[in-house]
């Protein structure tokens, strides 16, 4: 089987070529040729096909073995080219093989062109291989060169033995200079690396020479520009047989980004580390302070409640939660048939020992004598403090009335142990008022009260005892001393309170004036007005002290509304006869006053007709030195009494008063009408200021306007307020609407 041959002939004699290819067939070669005589068509041949092998005569009438030769290096190709040539000097065969020309072969010894050809194509199959294997070389070079680029990782061997280093272009670049622009030397290397790394990276590169520990290592590196770059590295070391470092290979790798990205990062994380770790603070915080609060509010809900069911003094129950129970107890008891008692305990004398011992040893021995009453009774039972120096007991599942009689016995005998207060030896009675359900009444308020009642008689039975409640003090010289007692009680413990009543220019509708009026604010009945009580404080005698106590809550309201400002307005206190008559009047009004700081011209007083015309001399009298202090006088009631008109003139008043009795009646009744128009008149004549009282209707109101009334006062304009209420209202708004 012959083999194929590509054969380019450069020649000019076709005799020439076919000897050619008759060696060739005759040395197993089965040829396929072209030929070609000038050099354009050789460079067509070159471009047209792939050739194996390039046959060129030396000389031809229009080109020449150089000729071709320089054609077949212009194309670039390696082919083997041999000159065959019929005459060919040996210095022209050497020049020829200068100039590229693998071989000659003389036309006329063809014998060697086989072997020349073979040769030849095994050489060129070799150089080719070379080429693609340095091709490929170069290729994987550029691809490391181009890997290490991107990831700024360059490596280095370094002959030890030699003490020759040599760089890839990437660790040139990551120290700072062009690629392969200086041999660079171990030392170069310790110049650049960073004044402060430079002894342990030595230490490492000992480390890694002697001890044969693996080398990797951050550390930074100074460049030419003396910017600051970190450098991760990596070494090996090779060893010969007897153990010396010879070569050491290693890598270096910038990672100044990666470790300024890793900074950014630990910054970032500590940063929000602190964050979370703030966040969860403020929240532990906040939560604590929630805790705490809640807390807090609690034991303040707590406290708040216990405060409204218990004294703060004893913490006993009040009087509230007295209530409460007592109230449940006595539905239980009616649905069971029970009997329970009631007692009401006052301490003898309890008074003396707070005007002489002080307040605060008054607050102990209460406080004591509620844990000795508290371990007098069962746990069932209930003990309360009532008010000041009173205490009630509520005692369950009574069988007899000698079970009451044994606790009272033992309340007695408990009471009377003497007590150590403050170095005071103080010895303490009681007295205790008994009331049985449902013998001495079925409900709470009964029982209460006839508790109290039972206790008055055993006070009046000498003290320090008890008594059940019987029929008998149901009397009424007794209920006339219970209720002095409980009026007594009422002054003390503060219980009157002032309410105030405008007094309105019918003219105009403005509010000119006011009158105080007396209120009982009971802790059990609510709000008694004078009526209730009147009558009695004034046959006691107690009404002065009510007086005294309403002329002085006055004064400091009064003056109260004008230091806040409000329009000052004169207030009229009542006095009623037992207090006009008190000899020291003008001292108290006058200390009143001084007291206060109130200018006296707003303070009024008002008296009735009655009281005015009791010793009229000593009215006038007394009034004058009223009047000269600058306070207004009014005639109450005015049109009830029988005044004469004599001395009314001489009385320093400024008003007359006309009783709502009258005012009532004078749109129905003939006389009222005639009675308060006769009034108006004579307080006209006199130069008073004239004043209907109990004003109810619109009717009424025209009725005074057209008489020329100067003032009203009554519901149809405005009831008496507490000082409170009263203060809320703007003065402006104070004109009755619609009504002017
Ligand atoms: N010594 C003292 N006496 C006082 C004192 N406070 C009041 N009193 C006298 O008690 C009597 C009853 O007074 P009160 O229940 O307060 O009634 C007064 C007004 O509320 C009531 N009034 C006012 N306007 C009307 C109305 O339109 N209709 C209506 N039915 N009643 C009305 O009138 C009473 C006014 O009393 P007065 O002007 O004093 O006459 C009474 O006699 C009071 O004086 C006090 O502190 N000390």
């Amino acid at each position: 089987m012959k083999k194929p041959l590509r054969v380019l002939i450069v020649d000019d004699s076709m005799d020439d070529v076919e000897l050619m290819l008759r060696e060739l067939r005759h040395g197993g070669y089965e040829p396929a040729f072209e030929r070609v005589e000038t050099a354009s068509a050789m460079k067509m041949m070159l471009e047209k096909q792939k050739w194996d092998i390039v046959l060129a005569d030396h000389y031809m009438p229009f080109f020449s073995a150089i000729g071709a030769l320089t054609q077949l290096k212009l194309s670039g190709l390696d082919i083997p080219f041999i000159i065959v040539s019929g005459s060919i000097g040996e210095d022209i065969a050497v020049s020829s093989m200068k100039a590229g020309a693998h071989d000659y072969i003389m036309k006329d010894n063809l014998t060697r062109l086989v072997p020349a050809i073979e040769r030849e194509l095994i050489e060129v199959e070799e150089r080719r291989k070379c080429k693609w294997a340095e091709e490929l070389l170069r290729k994987s070079e550029a691809s490391l060169a181009n890997a290490q680029r991107i990831a700024h990782l360059g490596n280095w061997e370094w002959d030890i033995v030699k003490n020759e280093l040599h760089w890839s272009d990437e660790v040139y670049r990551i120290f700072g200079f062009a690629p392969q622009s200086f041999c660079p030397t171990f030392e170069m290397f310790l110049n650049a690396v960073h004044n402060d790394d430079r002894e342990f990276v030595e230490k490492f590169f000992h480390d890694i020479l002697h001890e044969r520990k693996p080398y990797h290592i951050d550390h930074r590196i100074v460049l030419p520009d003396d910017a600051v770059h970190v450098v991760y590295e990596q070494a090996e070391v090779m060893f010969d047989n007897t153990g010396r470092a010879i070569q050491m290979n290693g890598i270096v790798q910038d990672i100044t980004e990666r470790k300024r990205l890793e900074e950014e990062l630990r910054l970032l994380n500590e940063s929000l580390e602190r964050h979370v770790a703030e966040r969860t603070a403020a929240l532990v915080k906040v939560n604590e302070e929630l805790r705490i609060e809640i807390e807090e509010r609690k034991r303040a809900e707590e406290k708040i409640k216990h405060m409204a069911f218990h004294d703060s003094l004893t913490s006993l129950p009040n009087r509230v939660l007295f209530n409460d129970r007592l109230t449940l107890s006595l539905a239980h008891a009616y649905r069971t048939t029970e009997t329970l008692a009631v007692m009401f305990l006052d301490l003898d004398r309890f008074k003396s020992i707070n005007d002489t011992l002080g307040h605060s040893v008054g607050d102990m021995l209460l406080h004591e004598i509620a844990n000795r009453l508290k371990r007098c009774i069962r746990e069932e039972d209930t003990v309360a403090r009532f008010a000041g120096d009173e205490f009630i007991l509520l005692l369950l599942g009574i069988n007899e009335a000698e079970d009451v009689s044994s606790i009272a016995r033992k309340i007695l005998d408990a009471i009377q142990q003497p007590l150590m207060i403050r170095g005071h030896e103080l010895y303490m009675t009681t007295s205790i008022g008994i009331a049985i359900y449902p013998n001495d009444g079925k409900d709470a308020e009964t029982l209460l009260k006839n508790a109290d009642t039972a206790m008055y008689h055993a006070k009046e039975q000498g003290r320090n005892n008890y008594q059940f409640y019987t029929e008998a003090m149901q009397s009424a010289s007794f209920e006339k001393m219970i209720m002095e007692r409980n009026l007594r009680r009422a002054l003390d413990r503060g219980e009157f309170v002032v309410y105030y009543q405008p007094l309105v220019n019918i003219g105009t509708g403005q509010i000119v004036g006011m009158e105080a009026l007396v209120r009982w604010r009971h802790p059990d009945r609510g709000l008694i007005n004078p009526e209730e009580f009147l009558s009695l404080s004034e046959n006691t005698r107690l009404i002065v002290f009510i007086d005294e106590l309403v002329l002085y809550t006055v004064c400091v309201q009064c003056k109260a509304w004008q230091d806040a400002g409000f329009q000052p307005l004169c207030i009229a206190v009542n006095l009623s006869a037992h207090t006009f008559q008190q000899p020291n009047l003008v001292e108290t009004v006058m200390s009143a006053l001084q007291k206060t700081g109130l200018d006296p011209h707003f303070l009024g007083l008002e008296i009735t007709e009655s009281i005015a015309m009791q010793d009229i001399e000593a009215t006038i009298h007394k009034l004058s030195k009223l009047s000269d202090l600058g306070v207004q006088i009014a005639i109450d009631d005015f049109g009830t009494g029988f005044s004469s008109l004599y001395y009314l003139k001489k009385f320093p008043v400024k008003k007359l008063k006309i009783s709502q009795h009258f005012v009532n009646g004078i749109v129905t009744d003939q006389n009222d009408k005639v009675i308060v128009e006769s009034v108006i008149a004579l307080a006209q004549s006199l130069k008073f200021k004239v004043v209907a009282e109990g004003v109810e209707t619109e009717e009424q109101l025209i009725f005074l306007k057209q008489r020329q009334c100067d003032e009203m006062q009554g519901y149809l304009f405005c009831k008496p307020l507490p000082a409170e209420e009263f203060g809320k209202i703007p003065m402006q708004d104070k004109q009755l609407c619609g009504l002017w």
